[in-house]
């Protein structure tokens, strides 16, 4: 029997534990997964069950909503972090990664977190959980990778200043990035031989340097050498051009510059099914495309269908890796 999924509850003053609430009721013992919070701050619209050994969610999660029960130090009160939650956000993921590392869970997925607020009750030093979970693992690179139906997109550099992309946009992280990338979509999404469209830094791909210069002194040498090696990989791209849809036909997944080349243009098509992938960890780990959206926390408007995407991705996931390793 496939283990369950993990999902950790993220902030409790945003809009994750509802939404594991309003998933679970959509998928009951199709989907089977626990959430890892405190019972205190579960909503009570639902019946719930703690759990002391979390393989027993998958019976369980037929007839109420599964939890492992972490205790918090503070109350979930909608909108407003408590600096006294932060340190049982941090372990409601460390321990759904350890669980997923031993099998005991077939997958992380994580409700959002909300990053200043775990700045502000600990001494939070990653940017967000990829690079958290990275630590957690002992692996020294990943890559963010957000898939929908319509597009798959990974940025190259993830949480940092705009500023700073130029000098932290090397060839050596380019290519790992491809390299993470490529593996990622044979091993997690079936894509025998993948096609990559790489974007440009500047407009229009520095226009022959005259706009940049990057795209020729960065870029474009990692996507000459990868091409020699046999690849199926086009670019640098200007950025403006390839995402409408007979450019996206032509390819896979866009690697792209920086976070926000890579999320506009995917929370724009389909920021309702867009799920957040973690590749080049031990384990498999999604997530809801969007955060902890505190202007519409507790109001019960909040849509659940990332986070049940990132589920159903999760369980695909688990499931192709579980055939691989039988054959
Ligand atoms: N995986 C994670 O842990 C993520 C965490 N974040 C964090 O979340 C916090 C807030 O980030 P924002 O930029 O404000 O983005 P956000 O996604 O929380 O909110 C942006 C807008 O989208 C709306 N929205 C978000 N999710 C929705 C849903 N499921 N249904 C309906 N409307 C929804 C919000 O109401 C808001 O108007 C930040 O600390 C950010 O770093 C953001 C993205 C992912
Ligand atoms: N913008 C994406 C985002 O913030 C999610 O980051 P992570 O917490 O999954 O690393």
């Amino acid at each position: 029997m496939t283990a369950p999924i993990a999902l950790s509850c993220g902030e409790p003053a945003g809009i994750g534990l509802e939404l594991a609430v309003r998933a679970w009721e959509q998928l009951k013992g199709d989907v089977p997964f626990f959430l890892i919070a405190d019972p205190r701050h579960v909503p009570k619209t639902v019946p719930v069950v703690e759990l002391s050994d979390p393989r027993d969610a998958v019976q369980a999660c037929r007839d109420a909503l599964p939890v492992l029960p972490l205790a918090f130090g503070g109350q979930a009160i909608a909108g407003q972090p408590d600096p006294a939650n932060a340190e049982g956000v941090m372990e409601a993921i460390a321990l759904g990664a350890r669980l997923a590392m031993d099998g005991t869970a077939s997958a992380l997925c994580t409700a959002p977190i909300h990053k200043k607020a775990l700045k502000d009750g600990t001494s939070f030093p990653w940017p967000g959980h990829t690079e958290y979970l990275a630590h957690l693992a002992g692996v020294e690179n990943v890559v963010m990778m957000l898939a929908s139906e319509q597009l798959r997109v990974v940025p190259t550099t993830i949480h940092i200043a705009l500023a700073d992309v130029p000098q932290i946009l090397t060839a050596q992280l380019l290519r790992k990035t491809l390299e993470i990338t490529r593996d990622g979509l044979r091993n997690q999404f079936g894509i025998e031989d993948p096609r990559i469209a790489v974007a440009g830094l500047n407009p229009h791909a520095g226009e022959g340097g005259a706009m940049g210069h990057e795209d020729m002194t960065v870029i474009a040498p990692v996507v000459e050498e990868l091409l020699s090696q046999g690849w199926a990989l086009s670019g640098p791209l200007p950025a403006d051009t390839m995402f409408h849809a007979a450019a996206r036909a032509k390819y896979d997944a866009a690697v792209c510059m920086y976070h926000d080349q890579a999320l506009i243009p995917i929370k724009t098509l389909d920021f309702d099914r867009g799920v957040n992938v973690t590749l080049g960890l031990p384990f498999i780990r999604t997530s809801p495309d969007h955060g902890t959206a505190f202007d519409i926390a507790g109001k019960g408007i909040a849509t659940p269908t990332s986070l049940i995407e990132a589920l159903r991705m999760a369980q695909r996931m688990a499931a192709s890796r579980s055939d691989h390793k039988e054959h």
